[in-house]
Formats: structure tokens, C-alpha cells, sequence
């Protein structure tokens, strides 16, 4: 009897194969805090050995052609792999419950990939002499910072992040599907991670020509990323999605509810 136990005891291989998608997971999951912590500092200049303004030395047009190359590198990945058609596609031959893990996993190699090989652009565009208002706007783009990992808590950081689908495959459930939300200020833009995004990339005591080239091309890619997320969201949720739509602002509140 104690033999027939132990065997229905032990681990399928069902079992080990959740285990194994769980803890890559919970890797993809790792990988993406650091190099969205490392992102501060490169950004801000503070805290890491290689920032958006550091770097090898290179002639002006050689550095803007990498960091564009750079940036439309995360562009294609971050946006392609981001598309149903290519979901659809993929998961044909990629476990469903590691498909959002890959993609965040995905975006993070690539965006460490732009901090490595990333070259600066020193010359300076505007300075901050006053102190007073240096600290003000590095505060500001802190709080750029904060309002993205609030708005992905608000949204829900773990499916955002794969972490809820590894979660549920481990526990032998399906996948939950994703829920329309509009909590807090998601009642007043419907955009607030990006705005976030925004506001950091922006609020730059001291701007040197790389930082800019950084700021307007992530800005302009992030009106892009809205245009194909919200074309998927109305496919995803209707009618709901239209109507939040008409009432909530895109990313700035400049008008009343409706
Ligand atoms: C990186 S998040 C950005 C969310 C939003 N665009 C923002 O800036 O706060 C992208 C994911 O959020 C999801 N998403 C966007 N708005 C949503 C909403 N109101 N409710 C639920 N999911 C949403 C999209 O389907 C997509 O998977």
C-alpha cells in the first residue's frame, strides 16, 4: 500500500513542465524589474555605470544613427510581438502561459541591448541653473517614474508582467482572460503609463542632445503603440472600450467627462 502511494504521489510530468513555466516566470518577471530599475538611472543619470549620457565616444551622426537603430529595434519587437496576429502566430508553438513572460523578457534583453550599446550625444540643449527648480523638475520626472508603476498596480502588474498566467498554470487553471478597468485616474486619460513615460523622459534639468533624441523618439513611438493598443482594446472590449473612448482624454485631462 505505502508503494502505491508514492507513486500517486508523485510529480506528473504535466506537473514539472507548470513547475519549469512558473520559475521562467518568475525570471522574465526578475529580469524586467531590473531593467526597469536600470531605466531610471540611465535616464536620470543617477545611480548606474552607464547612462544616456555616457558611453563610447562616437561622431555625431554615427551616434544618432545607433540610437535610432536602437530604439527602433525595441519599436518593432515591443509593438510586433505585441499584435494579435503575431500572438495568434506564435503560440502555436509557444506555451500560452509563458506567451506574455517571452514578450516582457523580450523587451527587457532589448532595452539592456540600448543601455549597452547606447551612445552619447553630450552637447547641451538647456541647463537649470536655479537649484530650486533643478529639484523641481528632477522631482518631477521621479514622479513620471511613480505614476507608471502605480498605473500598472491599477491595471494589474501581474498579467502585465506574466506572472498571473504562470500563476494560474501552476495551479492547473486556464488563463484569465484580460478585464476592461478604469480605475482611479484611468477615469480621467486613458493612457496614464505612458503619460508617466512621458513626463520622465521629459523633465530633464539638463538636456543634452542624446536625451532628446531619446524623449522625442520614445514620444513619438508612444503615440504609435497607442494608436495599434487602443485599435486591439476595441476589438477586445466593444462597445465598452468605444464609449470610454468618447468620455476619457488620450493622455492629458483638458476636458470634462461626458
Ligand atoms: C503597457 S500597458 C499600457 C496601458 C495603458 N495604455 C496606459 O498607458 O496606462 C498595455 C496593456 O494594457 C492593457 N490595457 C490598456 N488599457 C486598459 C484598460 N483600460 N483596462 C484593461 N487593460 C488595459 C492593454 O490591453 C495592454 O495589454
Amino acid at each position: 500500500m505505502p508503494k502505491v502511494n508514492s507513486i500517486r504521489q508523485a510529480p506528473s510530468p504535466i506537473r514539472w513542465l507548470r513547475l519549469i513555466a512558473f520559475l521562467y516566470g518568475l525570471v522574465a518577471y526578475g529580469v524586467f524589474l531590473f531593467t526597469i530599475v536600470y531605466a531610471i538611472g540611465f535616464v536620470s543619470g543617477i545611480g548606474v555605470p552607464k547612462t544616456i549620457d555616457t558611453g563610447p565616444e562616437a561622431s555625431a551622426i554615427d551616434a544618432f544613427s545607433i540610437n535610432t537603430l536602437l530604439m527602433a529595434l525595441f519599436a518593432v519587437q515591443h509593438s510586433g510581438m505585441a499584435r494579435k496576429g503575431f500572438k495568434n502566430w506564435w503560440t502555436r508553438y509557444v506555451p500560452n502561459c509563458i506567451e506574455r513572460g517571452t514578450y516582457v523578457l523580450m523587451a527587457s534583453l532589448c532595452l539592456m541591448f540600448l543601455y549597452w550599446q547606447w551612445r552619447p550625444l553630450p552637447t547641451v540643449v538647456w541647463r537649470v541653473e536655479d537649484p530650486d527648480i533643478f529639484v523641481m523638475i528632477a522631482t518631477l520626472s521621479f514622479i513620471g517614474w511613480a505614476t507608471v508603476f502605480a498605473s500598472t498596480f491599477l491595471i494589474d502588474h501581474f498579467e502585465l508582467f506574466g506572472l498571473r498566467q504562470v500563476a494560474a498554470n501552476l495551479r492547473g487553471r486556464g488563463i484569465p482572460a484580460p478585464q476592461f478597468k478604469t480605475p482611479l485616474y484611468y477615469k480621467f486619460v486613458r493612457h496614464p503609463i505612458y503619460l508617466g513615460f512621458i513626463i520622465a523622459f521629459w523633465a530633464a534639468p539638463i538636456m543634452t542632445i542624446g536625451h532628446l533624441l531619446f524623449a522625442a523618439v520614445t514620444t513619438t513611438y508612444i503615440f504609435v503603440g497607442i494608436f495599434f493598443e487602443e485599435r486591439d482594446l476595441l476589438e477586445l472590449f466593444g462597445e465598452q472600450y468605444r464609449q470610454y473612448k468618447r468620455q476619457t482624454c488620450m493622455l492629458i485631462p483638458w476636458r470634462k467627462l461626458g
